[in-house]
């Protein structure tokens, strides 16, 4: 390339480094979520800044248990991608608070964050998959996730109720304030609208929270997944129809 430079050639080989070692990054995120650092930190809401030690005291309360020093990593490391902000106080130590990134990972009052999202994402049976992306290239009839794991994620997780469970509350943790924060802002496209219908609408959020907020919609479908509308939730009040594409028939049942 003409415009090639020392300079810019250092930093073309430090991008592709990072790049290289880019898995540690949300492997770290997952760890933090694992481990509970964004409540610890809150702490209710205080969000004081905590060296690694105080964390892990918080996290693990056992006298001997815990690397004070590996968490740090996992801090810094996170810090430099703007989930903890790291304060470095007079005599040099180093201590954490939440971002509004790192915020998002925190439960709120109805028992919902995106932690789930963090953890549902990084289960072994996905991180499985992802070495297999370039076979979606050379063989795309079969999805690397069932190349890993011997079938397809849906049904795979339908089988599984804690990995079914993980992937609903997932959905809820993300869909919710999205959905909120749609209503609130005013969306008037579900006016006139009577029937609707919610294709993968998972545990019902999205569909609940319209009806609540439209009375008009008298009748909520939630299309989903037998195993994943047993687990979702009913809706108080208004007529809600529940269908589950069992295939290859569609079985239909009110849910209140
Ligand atoms: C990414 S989630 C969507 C979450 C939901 N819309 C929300 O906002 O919370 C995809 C959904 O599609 C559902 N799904 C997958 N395959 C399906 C199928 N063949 N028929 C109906 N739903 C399906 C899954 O069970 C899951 O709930």
């Amino acid at each position: 390339m003409e415009d090639e430079t020392v300079e810019s050639r250092n930093q073309a080989r430090l991008k592709i480094l990072e790049l290289a070692n880019m898995i540690s990054v949300p492997m770290s995120l997952n760890a933090a979520v694992r481990l509970k650092v964004p409540d610890a930190i809150w702490s209710g809401g205080s969000n004081v800044p905590l060296s690694a030690a105080q964390i892990l005291t918080e996290i693990r309360p056992l006298p001997s248990g815990g690397d004070a020093e590996n968490l740090q990593r996992i801090l810094r490391m996170l810090a430099s991608y703007g989930v903890f902000e790291e304060h470095v106080v007079g005599t040099g130590e180093r201590r954490y608070s939440l971002t509004d990134v790192g915020r998002t990972l925190v439960t709120d009052a109805d028992g919902l964050s995106y932690a789930d999202y963090v953890l549902q994402h990084h289960q072994d049976e996905l991180v499985r998959a992802w070495p297999l992306v370039h076979e979606a290239v050379l063989d795309p009839m079969v999805e690397p996730f069932a190349r890993a794991n011997g079938e397809p994620a849906y049904s795979f997780y339908g089988k599984r109720p804690q990995m079914n469970k993980l992937m609903q509350s997932a959905m809820s943790g993300v869909s919710v304030p999205f959905m909120k924060a749609i209503l609130d802002g005013g969306y008037n496209g579900f006016a006139g609208v009577k029937r609707l219908v919610d294709v993968g609408g998972s545990a019902g959020d999205c569909l609940r929270m319209i009806m609540q907020k439209h009375p008009s919609v008298t009748e909520g479908i939630n299309f989903d997944l037998p195993e994943v509308v047993a687990k979702a939730a009913t809706i108080p009040g208004g007529l809600m129809w529940v269908v589950t594409c069992s295939s290859p028939s569609l079985l239909v049942m009110p849910s209140s």
